[in-house]
């Protein structure tokens, strides 16, 4: 059985989080429940932050807030002194209600509004990741309407295909995201974003995918962005100040996963990054990076409470847990893997085989195929590895399942995060509940 971070397992055979009991979380909290270990969030902000000193190379870390958006996160990684990658204008709300820094703040996105565009120039976000041709043509407008100034990075596909599933697979050619690097596109978004008075091309970012184990994608990357600039410095005069080569780190939801140390992803980047820049007498620039799943993934822990068992003879045993894909949808939309464990029998065997199924009214809601638990009772603990990222944050309402509650541990102690949904909480948008009146519907 492999623990993450601070788990162990204490005297009672209890799993333990961040050095509180499985059991009490669950007794205080009720299940599910995601619980975060924040030392090893800590831990995995300071080892990227360590990579880029030791490399001696200036650079960002900006938490993927995307993979678990939430202000008492936001507020973990903005005092462990990371920038923040956003998607939205509510992932970007989310992080000026925390209190984040706007100019640690990126804004990302492949269909910005207007209206959060607008929202990023008067936050004073630290720069716009541009992402096609129609954005460059609203910050132009909005630049010059508001009167203010703007950083930006260009987001290219450097047409490298990550070996990942399908759906999180972003740097190749034919992507929804980005210029092309290599068929005109990005030079013509650097002409057109060069010729904007207030808006300053600070460089280039791209992003390959999601869950990749190897280093080599990350190189190819890195290389090829070095060689536009190299280009555009000839053609130009420009010389880049920042590369963003994105995140994707993969870690290791079960033993099938043979992550590297998520830095060393970093380092591989840097030394890339070094070579290509020695080669062509570049200055190196600013290594900016976007790590969402290896800060988070590993650090949660989702707890559930056993309920019904099926037999199929010969074929599976059901065990149906208290929640299902509405507070992880990716087993069922990527096929993803997990590792579970009896949360309150963690020194008993692991031997009888079942499937984990969630509750929601669809067969395909099932967490783990051929789980291997002691023999289970309702009532049983199950703790499900490695949620921390893109759980919650994808985590939905569907069949009216409240979302569960999120609790952080950190030496002994545990605070809630997120508190669990109401049936009061389902209702909230509803015009049809008592005491609205038609007046306040618009
Ligand atoms: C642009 C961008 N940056 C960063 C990330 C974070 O990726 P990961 O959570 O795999 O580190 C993503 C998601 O894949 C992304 O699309
Ligand atoms: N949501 C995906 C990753 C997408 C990352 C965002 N570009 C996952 O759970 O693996």
């Amino acid at each position: 059985m492999h623990l993450y971070g601070t788990q162990k397992i204490n005297s009672n055979g209890h799993l333990e989080i961040g050095g509180v009991d499985a059991e009490e979380l669950a007794r205080i909290y009720g299940t599910p429940l995601i619980v975060y270990d924040i030392a090893l969030v800590r831990d995995r902000a300071r080892s990227f932050l360590k990579a880029f000193e030791e490399e001696e190379v200036s650079g960002q870390v900006a938490y993927a807030s995307k993979a678990f958006s939430s202000i008492a996160m936001f507020r973990i990684v903005r005092d462990e002194g990371l920038s923040l990658d956003v998607v939205s204008g509510g992932e970007l709300y989310t992080a000026i209600r925390s209190g984040y820094p706007a100019e640690r703040i990126h804004f990302h996105g492949n269909n910005k509004s207007e209206d959060e565009i607008r929202m990023a120039f008067r936050e004073g976000v630290g720069c716009i990741v541009v992402d096609n041709f129609h954005e460059i043509r609203t910050i132009g407008q909005i630049s010059e309407e508001l009167s203010l100034p703007m950083d930006v990075l260009i987001r290219v596909t450097p047409g490298i295909e990550a070996h990942t599933h399908d759906f999180i697979t972003t740097g190749q050619e034919d992507s929804k995201f980005g210029f092309d690097l290599n068929n005109g596109q990005a030079d013509e978004a650097f002409r057109l974003l060069s010729g904007i008075s207030r808006v300053r091309v600070l460089g280039l970012h791209c992003h390959i995918g999601s869950q990749i184990f190897d280093t080599a994608a990350f190189n190819l990357a890195a290389g090829s962005l070095m060689r536009k600039v190299a280009a555009w410095r000839e053609e130009h005069g420009y010389t880049c100040t920042v590369l963003n080569l994105g995140g994707g780190f993969g870690i290791r939801y079960t033993e099938e996963d043979h992550p590297l140390e998520p830095e060393e992803y970093v380092r591989a980047m840097i030394r890339t990054v070094k070579e290509a820049a020695a080669e062509s007498d570049y200055p190196v620039p600013e290594l900016w990076i976007e790590p969402g799943r290896s800060l988070v993934g590993e650090a949660g822990t989702t707890l559930y409470t056993a309920g019904s068992e099926k037999e199929v003879p010969e074929t599976r045993t059901y065990l149906s847990v208290d929640g299902g894909m509405s507070d992880n949808i990716r087993p069922a939309l990527y096929g993803a893997t997990y590792s579970s464990a009896a949360a309150l029998r963690m020194d008993e065997p692991h031997t009888s085989a079942y499937t984990i199924a969630g509750k929601c009214c669809e067969s395909g809601d099932r967490l783990i195929e051929q789980a291997l638990l002691p023999d289970m009772a309702a009532g049983d603990l199950i703790a499900v590895f490695c949620t921390g990222a893109y759980g919650y944050a994808m985590a939905s309402n569907y069949n009216r399942m409240t979302r569960p509650a999120v609790v952080f541990a950190e030496n002994g102690e545990h605070r809630i995060a997120i508190r669990r949904e109401t049936y009061d909480d389902l209702i909230r948008l509803e015009l049809e509940t008592a005491g609205i009146g038609k007046e306040e519907v618009r």
